[in-house]
Parts: C-alpha cells; sequence; structure tokens
C-alpha cells in the first residue's frame, strides 16, 4: 500500500485523512503542531515537530495541502529526499524560476510532481493548448467575501488581469488559475469576484480556440471548516492516490 506524508495538515489534509482508501497515512508535518498531532489522533500515523524528521521516516509520497510558501520552501527537499510530491498549492509555479528549478530537480532526482485537478474540473483535455492554438481563455471565480478575509454587502470584482498577478494577491485562493496555465501552456485571464449571497466557490472556464469553443462552470461545495477551499479539491487528492499504481490511466 501506498505510504503517504502530509505536508499540512488542515482541512484538505483532514479530509483525506478520513477517507484514506487504498492508501496509508504514514508521516505527518505542519508548521503548527497542534494541527499535526489532532491528524495523528485521528490515524495514528506520527506527528513530526521539524521537516527534516519528517522527510527522513519511512514513507513513498508527500502530499502538499499547505500553502504556496511551503511549497517554495520545501518541494526542492522532498524530490531530493528520493520522495515524489502531489502540489495542490500550485500558485508556487506562478515563479518562472521555481517552476524551472522544479522541473529540472525533478528530472535529476528521477522524481515526480503531480499536480491535481483541485478544486476545478477540465483540466485534462486543456492540455491540448500545448499542441494547438488557444485564442483565449478566462477563469472567472466567485466566492464569498468571507473566504477572501474581506468584508461587502455588494458583488464587487476584486481583480481583473493575469493569474500570476492574483496568485501573489490571493495565495490561498486563485491555485485554480495556475493550474490551467500548466495544463494549457496559455497564459490565464482572471476575474476575481466577492459575492455575499455566494454560498459555494464557483469558477468558471472560458475558452475558445481551434478546437472549437468550451464553458465549463463549477459550483463547489466548501470544505467543512474553511470556506475559501472547495472539497473537491481533497476528492481530487484521494481519487489521485487512489489511481496511482493503475495500469491503465485515463484522460489526457
Ligand atoms: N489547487 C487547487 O485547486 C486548490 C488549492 N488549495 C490550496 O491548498 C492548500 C491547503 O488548503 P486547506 O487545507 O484548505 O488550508 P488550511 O489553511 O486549512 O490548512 C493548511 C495547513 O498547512 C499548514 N501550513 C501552512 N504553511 C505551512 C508550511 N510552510 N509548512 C508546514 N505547514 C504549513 C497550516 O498550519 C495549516 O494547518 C492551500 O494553499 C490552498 O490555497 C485549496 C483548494 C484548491
Ligand atoms: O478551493 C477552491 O475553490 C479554489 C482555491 O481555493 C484555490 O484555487 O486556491
Amino acid at each position: 500500500m501506498i505510504r503517504v506524508g502530509l505536508l499540512g495538515c488542515g482541512n484538505v489534509a483532514e479530509v483525506i485523512a478520513k477517507d484514506s482508501a487504498g492508501f496509508e497515512i504514514s508521516a505527518l508535518y505542519d508548521v503548527d503542531f497542534r494541527h499535526s498531532k489532532h491528524l495523528s489522533e485521528l490515524t495514528g500515523a506520527p506527528a513530526f515537530e521539524n521537516f527534516e524528521e519528517f522527510i527522513s521516516s519511512e514513507f513513498d509520497i508527500v502530499v502538499e495541502a499547505a500553502s504556496v510558501s511551503a511549497v517554495l520552501t520545501h518541494a526542492e527537499d522532498v524530490l531530493k529526499s528520493g520522495k515524489d510530491i502531489v502540489i495542490l498549492s500550485v500558485g508556487a509555479f506562478a515563479d518562472p524560476e521555481f517552476a524551472a528549478a522544479i522541473k529540472d530537480t525533478a528530472k535529476k532526482s528521477k522524481r515526480t510532481v503531480r499536480i491535481p485537478s483541485g478544486a476545478i474540473m477540465g483540466l485534462d483535455n486543456l492540455k491540448i493548448g500545448q499542441i494547438s492554438e488557444l485564442k483565449r481563455l478566462l477563469l472567472k471565480t466567485t466566492k464569498n467575501p468571507r473566504s477572501l478575509g474581506i468584508e461587502t454587502d455588494e458583488k464587487i470584482l476584486l481583480f481583473s488581469g493575469r493569474a500570476d498577478e492574483c496568485i501573489k494577491q490571493y495565495p490561498k485562493n486563485i491555485n485554480v488559475a495556475v493550474a490551467l496555465e500548466i495544463a494549457s501552456g496559455h497564459e490565464v485571464d482572471v476575474e476575481l469576484w466577492a459575492d455575499p449571497e455566494a454560498d459555494r466557490n464557483t469558477h468558471e472556464i472560458f475558452a475558445e480556440g481551434e478546437f472549437g469553443e468550451f464553458y465549463l462552470r463549477i459550483r463547489n461545495n466548501p470544505c467543512p471548516d474553511n470556506p475559501a477551499t472547495s472539497y473537491l479539491a481533497a476528492l481530487s487528492i484521494i481519487t489521485l492516490l487512489k489511481n496511482l499504481e493503475e495500469p491503465i490511466k485515463i484522460g489526457t
């Protein structure tokens, strides 16, 4: 059975820990020890107080569900330690130097970095953007102001512009935009809306290119304790882990 080390023991990690069918949680690390301790009580896996001890312990793959800064700080060390990594805080890849360095380290270490579909759908076939012209790719995300750490009584456009700029301002809320860029190989325009009426996290994707047109709207239920994070993001990682060793791979 695949042994997983959780880097970040917050909301997403807790959903994963409660539903670890087909894999086993074997190590836990969080900057806030209370969080890793809590998941340790739930899973029986050891909680480590420092990253070096965590990464030197016995398991196969790191699942990062922490923060963009955790990825920037630790992802290379994970690969160098001989472990694969699943990265949910994919916004880290908006930094081109980091993206190039991680690719290089993964190649040299013969390790794999996996980016799950996270809180959106449609990512797999948008990869055709790597070989075929995309004229337009727009992500329109709408969340409750509470999720975005602001207060407003009316629906407002918080950001309109490039994905790499948006993730700098909202590193906890718009990782999906960077996932779209990596998959499609194309710049993504982003609109981020705060809507006090919103009870779900809505992502709308508009794409137009040589293939035709595409529109997708997903209205995600939030995670139980973090309304900014969609429950789907955790399900996406559980499914990725479940399929890791399947001999037949589906999707582009
Ligand atoms: N790609 C996607 O589609 C999505 C990405 N995300 C991202 O996934 C991450 C996890 O989301 P949640 O579980 O909801 O967040 P959360 O805030 O509930 O949990 C994050 C945990 O990571 C810990 N942490 C933060 N920085 C750390 C570091 N440097 N080292 C170790 N631990 C650290 C925190 O103490 C906390 O316990 C966030 O970065 C979020 O933005 C969330 C949803 C969708
Ligand atoms: O969970 C979501 O709906 C999206 C999200 O927070 C992110 O992309 O960072």
